[in-house]
């Protein structure tokens, strides 16, 4: 940091990083080097390339200021159940999670859950990118038009009797939300300062043409929030056809059952504006303050709701036929619309939107040196009016259907549009860096592939060429191009896992298990989900699987897939990604390294026993089982007798255990994080004093690994 100032004075400026002042508990900070800057001056680069790393990690996310505020007005606790709509790539989706993972323990999982939908598939992938750094069992990821969100409705009339209902009815019979966010696609002129693009590309037309989408987009959050919940709507857009405009025409088609909250007592320090209550229509280089100046033959694209009272003026040919796009008629304010219109405002009758429009926030670059975005935070106060209700469930029932088949140009173009959100760059950026987009993309069940050859020792090609076979045979869930989601159950592979790695019984399995194939046999991930994901899969299966889910819950376990790796007595080894979740209920197959032999295996990726430095290490290694094991970091400060627990500085890396050597089982990045995580500890250790005992403790660690139960350790 001290370096870090020091260049930035010699730069000129005077912070080289400070916290949002508007974040809580300074968890966000905020860095003014330009991209010049960096790249002329070796420290920032240096400092750039850290805050990647630790960006791919997952230790950090790079993300536009405030892009991150949304998020904090939705009030998010542990054990809510979240839906963020328009979820990719995902900025938001990981702040959610973060806030939901808040308070929760080592090995405990909270109640709540995300499911983060998003309309296009790729950049459902690098959300499911983004998040996996997470290590999340509470977060689903499915891809569907916001708008037809699937409701996932339990018909009651399908019980069969008390008794049945109890065993077998899912514990939700409808899948209602406490927290929607809504980060709507939008023309994105938010953006502007660092996607110079837009200023080329930017016209009036494309605020105006993705406002019903947005109007659907909010009617449905509304629709599947509880009452009692809060939506949170978004856009990185200044557009007032794309804000106030929308949130007034929901407030209105929700006639009192939703009320727009006033938030400015919450994050008093970030620096906002009201939002509008009157503006004016620009088409095709033309103002119109009204709907009634809107040309008869402009009218299904300029719509009654985009203006500020919402009215339609119709003429009497019009009068019986509803607005087709929605917009509320008020007979009594009907008139002829306007055949010549005006090309300046000065003339205009202002409309002033009769709503408490000013509760809105709009956040403009010029007063903290951010982004534009406008939120809108509003509160369910009771059921939707019945009308709502209806246009909204005959949605429902089409959400059923094929829903990806019902291509709608207008989305697509505005997905395209919306792509100026200010994170796919870095995001993109990272995923690029880590070779990871590719792998990403590959297959049906959205999995990247390993990415170490040191994973274990590779014999896959005829693996390989059998599943390509298998694959074709594999999709057949309702939803093409997915493979279905189903829970595993099969006790003799479970109860082999179980054994072989000591799971302590305290560990929920029995439901929490789930993968993407229906063979047992050629199983090769389960996944872990928590009890909030285990609930809404049980109530989607008894609606007929509408959702199409692309991701679910936690990789877990991976089939060995080598031929030393199906010669060990347990077909399926940790992953990376599962073991902070199950660390603390491992007790067999884990030995704890002292910091040298542990950055000895980050180094070179394999050891053989007899060359790790703390000998009584390396003969506990080898006599380990053959397969996957996990290492923890021995603190060199701490003595024997100190209790041992697994925290959040706990940390712990699976590997191999060959017939001669340890190899890790980490990808090169993780490694490369981890060895500089390590070489700070041990300078800090380095400075203060060492206790003698520096060999391995006398745990009840097993030395064979399997008849003795462990004790998972720390290393402090
Ligand atoms: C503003 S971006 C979301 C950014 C995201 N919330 C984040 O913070 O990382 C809007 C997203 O909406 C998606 N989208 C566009 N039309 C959609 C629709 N009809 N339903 C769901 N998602 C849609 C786009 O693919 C895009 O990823």
């Amino acid at each position: 940091m001290k370096s870090l100032q020091s260049e930035a004075i010699e730069g000129g400026e005077l912070v080289a990083m400070k916290p949002l002042p508007w974040y809580p508990d300074n968890l966000a900070w905020h860095s003014n080097f330009s991209r010049m800057q960096i790249r002329k001056n070796q420290t920032l680069e240096r400092f750039h390339e850290f805050l990647k790393l630790e960006n791919e990690i997952g230790n950090i996310t790079r993300q536009e200021a405030v892009s991150m505020v949304p998020p904090l007005f939705l009030d998010v606790h542990p054990d809510h159940f979240v839906l963020d709509m328009c979820a990719a790539p995902g900025s938001k989706t990981f702040q959610l999670l973060e806030i939901i993972h808040q308070s929760s323990k080592p090995g405990s999982l909270p109640d709540g859950m995300v499911i983060a939908n998003d309309l296009d598939v790729q950049r459902c992938n690098l959300l499911i990118h983004q998040t996996k750094r997470m290590c999340t069992a509470n977060l689903i990821v499915t891809n569907h038009e916001a708008q037809h969100f699937p409701g996932c409705r339990l018909n009651k009339n399908c019980s069969r009797g008390p008794q049945m209902m109890n065993e077998l009815e899912p514990s939700i019979s409808q899948l209602l939300f406490d927290r929607v966010l809504c980060d709507v696609p939008c023309s994105g002129d938010g953006t502007l300062r660092k996607a110079p693009d837009i200023w080329r590309k930017w016209n009036t037309g494309m605020g105006n043409g993705i406002h019903i989408l947005q109007v659907q987009i909010a009617m449905r959050g509304l629709s599947l929030l509880k009452v009692g919940g809060r939506m949170v709507y978004s856009t990185c857009s200044m557009n007032p056809v794309e804000n106030e405009a929308v949130v007034a025409e929901i407030l209105r088609r929700c006639g009192g059952s939703v009320e727009l909250v006033d938030v400015s007592g919450e994050l008093p320090q970030l620096l906002r504006r009201p939002g509008l209550r009157k503006w004016k229509v620009r088409d095709r280089g033309v103002w119109l303050a009204s709907y009634k100046d809107v040309p008869k033959f402009r009218r299904s694209a300029i719509v009654a709701s985009m203006f500020p009272s919402g009215r339609s003026y119709v003429d009497t040919a019009d009068r019986i036929q509803k607005c087709e796009n929605g917009g509320t008629v008020h007979p009594e304010n009907e008139s002829q619309p306007a055949e010549n219109p005006r090309t300046s405002t000065d003339d205009l009758e202002e409309e002033v939107s009769d709503l408490p429009l000013e509760h809105c926030i709009r956040m403009v670059p010029h007063d903290q040196n951010t982004g534009a975005f406008f939120i809108a935070v509003l509160h369910k106060l009771s059921p939707l009016p019945a009308t709502q209700d209806k246009s909204i469930n005959a949605q429902e029932n089409q959400s059923t259907g094929n829903d990806e088949l019902l291509e709608n140009k207008h989305v697509i173009e505005n997905t395209k549009l919306d792509s100026v959100d200010g994170t796919d760059e870095m995001i993109l950026e990272a995923a690029s860096e880590a070779d990871l987009v590719d792998d990403e993309l590959d297959g049906a069940t959205l999995e990247p592939k390993p990415s170490e050859a040191a994973q274990e020792p590779a014999d896959n090609k005829t693996d390989l060429a059998k599943s390509v076979g298998k694959r074709k045979l594999q999709i057949q869930g309702k939803w093409r191009g997915v493979d279905p989601v189903v829970f595993f159950k099969d006790e003799t592979i479970i109860n082999s896992i179980k054994t072989f790695y000591g799971i302590d019984e305290a560990f929920p399995f029995s439901g929490h298990l789930v993968t993407r194939n229906n063979e047992t046999n050629h199983v090769k991930r389960i996944y872990y989900i928590s009890k909030s994901v285990k609930d809404v899969l049980e109530l989607n299966f008894k609606v007929g699987q509408q959702l199409k889910i692309t991701s679910i819950g936690l990789k877990m376990f991976e089939r060995q897939s080598s031929r030393e790796g199906t010669s060990a007595p347990c077909l399926f080894r940790i992953s990376s990604e599962g073991l902070p979740v199950i660390l603390p209920y491992v007790r067999k197959q884990i030995l704890f390294a002292a910091p040298l032999d542990f950055k000895h295996l980050l180094q070179y990726k394999a050891v053989k026993f007899a060359d790790f430095v703390d000998a009584e290490f390396g003969q506990k290694a080898a006599n380990l089982m053959l397969g996957c094991c996990i290492i923890v970091l021995r603190d060199g400060n701490k003595t024997v007798s100190d209790p041992i627990q697994v925290d959040g500085s706990t940390i712990a890396i699976g590997c191999w255990k060959g017939r001669g050597s340890l190899s890790v089982m980490v990808t090169a990045i993780d490694c490369q994080e981890l060895l500089e995580r390590l070489a700070t500890r041990m300078e800090s250790e380095d400075a203060t004093p060492t206790p003698k005992n520096n060999v391995e403790p006398e745990q009840a660690e097993d030395v064979n690994g399997i008849e003795k139960d462990t004790t998972p350790a720390t290393d402090n």
